[in-house]
């Protein structure tokens, strides 16, 4: 098996905060975590069931989801994808990494738009009137079914298709991804016969891009599902306990970033080369942020897109407080080839490039920038993928996985719940009077102090 995710053969030296050695006295201990995750005797052991989901997933499965893909595909003008977090985030980065970034504009079909991830009146708004007069599709992503946002926005686009449409054509253009047998969302699809994809109960929504939760939008984007999967298998078998520590990036990558974070750096910024790339590390961020930032632990995730980012965030990561290390994904091999043409008159003194690729600039900037922030003390990791298409990609998300719940036992928390979250909820759902919350409604005089309305 070819592992063709690789990180950086030179990223002990570009550490410079600790040496390798550092790292690989730490094998053990994060063998030991990768362990608990394999046998199931760690903190969130119920939530273990995306760590075989890949090699699980059976041909028929994802042949029924490519038929209603291919359904919505045909059927469709637009494909509203509603959902927020896990139900949304993995799906969006591997279309956003894969389809053309004017496809919409070129008038490739489906287009796919998102919602529910925002309370945005605005959006909501600008959204409807996008849809008017479209022939359009939704697929409503909720693991609890009851998550306000998502629900939100999938009752008003409800009443948009069904008025358009009516309610029996309306229901053959909707999918529900949820719960198999609980929460609002469950019982909604039951009574209006909606086709339904299961969310395993055993697989939070953080965890869920290689389920229907990100396999059905990702196959409605037109990209192939299988080769997505056949990535994180063999990303699977390459992670497992039994590959060596200095093989193993998923033992590797968790080990490292614990480490850093132990000696006092405490913010991760994974940065990226490519825009494309954005909500891959937008996905990451939830990823690592919700499964670690519990207990006053946690290392703090932070995204950057270069090298747009290195003409504002670049001046903060060279100069500012030393409390930061970055992991940046590179892609080997772009997907086309752009030369610089030569210009005779040279008006803007850039003859010196003629001939050269858009890329070699790129990694020359690439390259550049890992010289000034490790020479500025910001430790780097590299995480090259050969090119961006759905096996790395596939490869690279699992790879996050399985590093995700190694690095959150190493710090000794449970990767696999996010109680901090229901904070906000809670006080929300008492703002807004919502039946069995009132209890919790925040004090008159504290909200005087918070809030003018
Ligand atoms: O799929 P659901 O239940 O709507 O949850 C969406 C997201 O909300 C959270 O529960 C809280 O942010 C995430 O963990 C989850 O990914």
């Amino acid at each position: 098996m070819k592992l063709d995710i690789k990180l950086s053969s030179s990223m002990f030296k570009t550490l410079k905060a600790m040496t390798k050695e550092q790292v690989v006295a730490q094998a053990v201990k994060t063998k030991e975590c990768n362990r608990m995750l394999e046998v199931g005797n760690g903190k969130g052991r119920d939530f273990l069931g995306w760590l075989h989901f890949p090699s699980s997933v059976i041909e028929k499965d994802m042949d029924d989801i490519q038929l209603t893909a291919n359904s919505f595909r045909t059927d469709c003008e637009v494909v509203v994808i509603v959902g927020i977090g896990g139900s949304y985030l993995g799906a969006r980065a591997v279309i956003t990494a894969l389809a053309n970034s004017f496809g919409a504009l070129k008038n490739e079909r489906p287009v796919v738009v998102y919602a529910g991830h925002n309370i945005s009146e605005d959006y909501l708004y600008e959204l409807s009137e996008y849809l008017e007069g479209k022939k359009f599709g939704i697929i409503n992503i909720s693991k609890s079914g009851t998550t306000t946002e998502p629900a939100l926005a999938f009752r008003i686009l409800k009443k948009q298709l069904e008025d358009s449409i009516g309610k029996m054509n309306a229901q053959k253009h909707i999918v529900a991804v949820t719960d198999k047998a609980r929460g609002a969302l469950h019982n909604l699809a039951v009574k209006e016969k909606y086709k339904t994809y299961i969310i395993p109960d055993d697989i939070g929504g953080r965890f869920s891009v290689l389920t229907p939760v990100g396999l059905l939008p990702i196959a409605i984007a037109g990209i192939n599902i299988k080769q997505l999967i056949a990535g994180a298998t063999d990303m699977e078998r390459a992670t497992s306990s039994d590959i060596p520590f200095e093989n193993n990036p998923a033992e590797l990558y968790a080990s490292t970033r614990n480490e850093l974070y132990k000696i006092g750096k405490k913010i991760e910024i994974l940065a990226n080369f490519n825009p494309k790339l954005h909500y891959v590390a937008e996905w990451w961020k939830q990823l690592y942020s919700e499964s670690e930032g519990k207990q006053h632990k946690g290392i703090f995730t932070a995204v950057v897109d270069f090298t747009t980012d290195l003409h504002s965030m670049g001046q903060w990561i060279q100069e500012a407080e030393r409390t930061v290390f970055e992991t940046v994904i590179s892609i080997a091999s772009p997907k086309y080839k752009v030369e610089v043409p030569l210009d005779s008159q040279d008006l803007d003194g850039l003859n010196f490039l003629s001939g050269k690729r858009v890329d070699y600039i790129n990694k020359m900037a690439e390259l550049g920038t890992q010289i000034a922030h490790v020479e500025g003390d910001v430790p780097n990791i590299k995480i090259e993928l050969p090119e961006l298409n759905e096996y790395h990609l596939g490869q690279l998300l699992y790879f996050f996985e399985r590093a995700c719940g190694i690095s959150g036992y190493l710090l000794e928390v449970n990767p696999f719940d996010q109680p901090g979250v229901e904070s906000y909820k809670k006080n929300m759902f008492a703002l807004l009077n919502k039946p069995g919350f009132e209890h919790l409604k925040p004090g008159n005089e504290i909200r005087s102090k918070l809030y003018d309305f």
